[in-house]
């Protein structure tokens, strides 16, 4: 790593030779396959920028320059070119993020993981740069599935209609989302590498754009006449050039010399001007190139000889759900399945294998997804639409209006609900059980264990004129928790013997069952007797839960969800539209961004531990009966 550890700021790469840049190349790759095989991370789509970002540091002056990146995922290699070499603790408490960090350094502006969003970023810093009458460049790095999202060409509309501000974007085309990039336009575009390439292009591309919706066929012919008719990289200049944008490309962005040039040109252009970089994911790791799944878009611990896993994942959420969706297609010809460009991640994999024309791959593009479900519903269908959690905030108002207002059967899956960890603030699924308790009729399920995710996954593609959601982490499914007895929709799990005076009603939400039945051991141990209830369907708050608390002195709510506006909130209002007035209090993710770490150090920070709750609570009944002394030691 002779050249890498003297890369202390991107000026230190001025004076290297070409030669010596092809060498700091390879020592980045090897340095990037050591360092995260070791802790896991995206390890393809940053062995995909390496050419790129190398080319971008020495043209442009970050961090006078803007230099932004979509989704950040693919930021590592800025990172060690912006003085940040220690990746011991990448994801980790403590240690690096796995996206940009305005924390780290002057070098990184946009935080957000979520896609799509560099372009309004841009856009935005250029206008700033014009009324500032600052002559910084901004440049902005954006994937060809990122480019699949709506706001992005929101943002190319607006950037487009100013001529003169000058704007760089560099368009990193590796043909990828996780999967190859369907659907959009950026897909067909990006394969358009060389021109005997255009021809394995329009062989293949026949077949897939025959299966994309609305702009295959006519793309196709559009391509294909551009092949016949006209110079044959016209198409992506056409499209972005009709836009009013100058379209520079397609150039091999692992061809440092090449990128640089081309972004020289870009830099001197005084418009808007977009580099489009033809690159490969996982380039120079033969296991990455060689996956086929997603080319090691995000890996965890892996053996770096090999690429395989070190630790085999158990069964977890996310295969439950899988497999239940297989066995649902089966048995039902109206179910069909939608996925914002994470077929795999979201477990969709095997019912696409399946059943490949009951499900639609829309690109990344939530919003799309939830306003299309709307319409499947319309025409007949049961869509369930799986997503993480907290992508689905960019798709609530369609949630909202076009599938609740019409009193659509969409069923919403969220995966990675609750804190995830190591993607940091932006990643974690903490608020859409606050963000869903006011959409009229919908039904939200929190599922404990594999039984119930089955359970309830087949209770929601029922319901055919609202939507219904069933939410669940990330990772290892918990283990079955059974239920003592059933009060309305409720599973009871654990109850004192004596059940008409207990002193506490722990309602237990999703997957923190065995969480909230070690809280009612811990209370059991201070003389507090507790029933612990699984309300199952979170909203609306079932009838059955008010006449059960009031058989309690206190109540007591815990969830893997933003407190502010949470189950916990919608079960404190049940009791007060119900009249009753028993003690309450809520347990849940605070308001506020969470540093990425583990999921368990976030939830002990949060204060979602048993030991905890259980020492908050046994200081409110403590309270409640008059001994301070408890209640003092509780709130210490
Ligand atoms: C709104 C949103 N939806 C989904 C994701 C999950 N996600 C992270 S990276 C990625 C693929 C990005 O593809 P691309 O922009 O081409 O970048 P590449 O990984 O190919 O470099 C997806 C779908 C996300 N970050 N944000
Ligand atoms: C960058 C991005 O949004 C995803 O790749 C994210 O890292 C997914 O993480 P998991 O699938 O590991 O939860
Ligand atoms: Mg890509």
């Amino acid at each position: 790593m002779a050249l890498l550890t003297r890369i202390r700021g991107p000026r230190d790469l001025d004076q290297l030779t070409p030669e010596q840049l092809e060498r700091l190349a390879e020592e980045i790759r090897t340095f990037l396959v050591e360092a995260v095989s070791k802790t896991g991370g995206h390890l393809g789509p940053n062995l995909g920028v390496v050419e790129l970002t190398i080319a971008l540091h020495r043209v442009f002056d970050s961090p006078n320059d803007k230099v932004l990146f979509d989704t950040g995922h693919q930021s590592y290699v800025h990172k060690l070119l912006t003085g940040r070499q220690d990746f011991s603790k990448l994801r980790a408490k403590g240690g690096l993020s796995g996206y940009p960090s305005r924390a780290e350094s002057a070098h990184d502006v946009i935080e957000n993981s979520h896609a799509s969003t560099v372009l309004g970023w841009a856009d935005g810093l250029a206008k700033a740069n014009e009324v500032r009458g600052r002559d910084d460049h901004v440049v902005a790095v954006i994937g060809d599935g990122a480019l699949t999202g709506g706001m992005a060409w929101e943002a190319l509309n607006n950037i487009a209609a100013a001529k003169d501000r000058p704007l760089v974007i560099v368009v990193n085309d590796n043909e990828r989302s996780y999967s190859p990039t369907i659907g959009g336009l950026a897909n067909h575009l990006a394969t358009l590498r060389t021109t005997d390439g255009y021809e394995r292009f329009l062989a293949r591309g026949k077949d897939v754009l025959n299966r994309t919706p609305v702009v295959g066929k006519p793309l196709y012919e559009t391509l294909h006449g551009a092949k016949k008719g006209l110079k044959d990289f016209i198409a992506p200049q056409g499209m972005f050039e009709d836009l009013g944008l100058k379209y520079v490309g397609p150039i091999d962005g692992h061809d440092i010399a090449a990128v640089e040039s081309a972004l020289q040109r870009a830099k001197r252009f005084g418009g808007p001007v977009l580099v489009h970089c033809l690159t490969e994911k996982g380039r120079g790791y033969q296991p990455a190139r060689q996956d086929e799944a997603d080319q090691f878009h995000s890996v965890s611990v892996i053996h770096p000889e090999t690429g395989l896993p070190v630790k085999s994942s158990g069964a977890d959420w996310t295969s439950v759900f899988s497999d239940e969706m297989v066995e649902l297609g089966r048995e039902r010809k109206d179910i069909v399945a939608i996925t914002a460009a994470m077929m795999r991640p979201v477990g969709l994999h095997a019912f696409a294998q399946e059943f490949p024309e009951r499900v639609y791959d829309v690109g990344i593009a939530e919003q799309h997804g939830a306003v299309s479900a709307a319409g499947l519903a319309t025409g007949g269908l049961h869509p369930v639409f799986a997503v993480y959690a907290t992508f689905l905030n960019r798709a609530f108002d369609q949630l909202l209006m076009d599938v609740a207002l019409h009193k659509c059967g969409v069923t919403f899956v969220l995966d990675r609900a609750g804190v995830t960890g190591s993607d940091g603030a932006s990643h974690n699924g903490m608020w859409d059980m606050s963000i869903l308790q006011c959409v009229p009729g919908l039904r939200l399920a929190a599922p404990r264990d594999a039984d119930q995710v089955r359970a309830q996954l087949r209770e929601a593609v029922e319901v055919d004129d609202a939507p219904t959601v069933v939410r669940y982490s990330k990772g290892a499914v918990g283990p079955a928790v059974s239920a003592v007895r059933r009060v309305g929709g409720m599973d009871v799990l654990r109850e004192p013997a004596d059940a008409a005076g207990a002193d506490v009603l722990v309602v237990s939400v999703g997957g923190l069952a065995p969480l909230c039945l070690e809280i009612a051991d811990l209370l059991d141990k201070q003389g507090i007797t507790a029933t612990v209830v699984d309300p199952r369907w979170v909203k609306p708050v079932d009838e059955s839960l008010p006449p059960l608390a009031e058989q309690h002195r206190v109540v007591v709510t815990v969830e893997d969800n933003c407190r502010a506006g949470g189950v916990g909130s919608a079960v404190a209002q049940a009791l007060r539209d119900a009249g009753v007035d028993v003690p309450l209090r809520d347990f849940g993710i605070p308001e506020r961004f969470l540093d990425h770490g583990s999921r368990k150090e976030i939830m002990a920070e949060v204060g979602l531990t048993a030991p905890d709750i259980a020492r908050q609570v046994t200081g409110l009944v403590a309270k409640l009966d008059g001994r301070f002394d408890a209640a003092e030691v509780a709130r210490d």
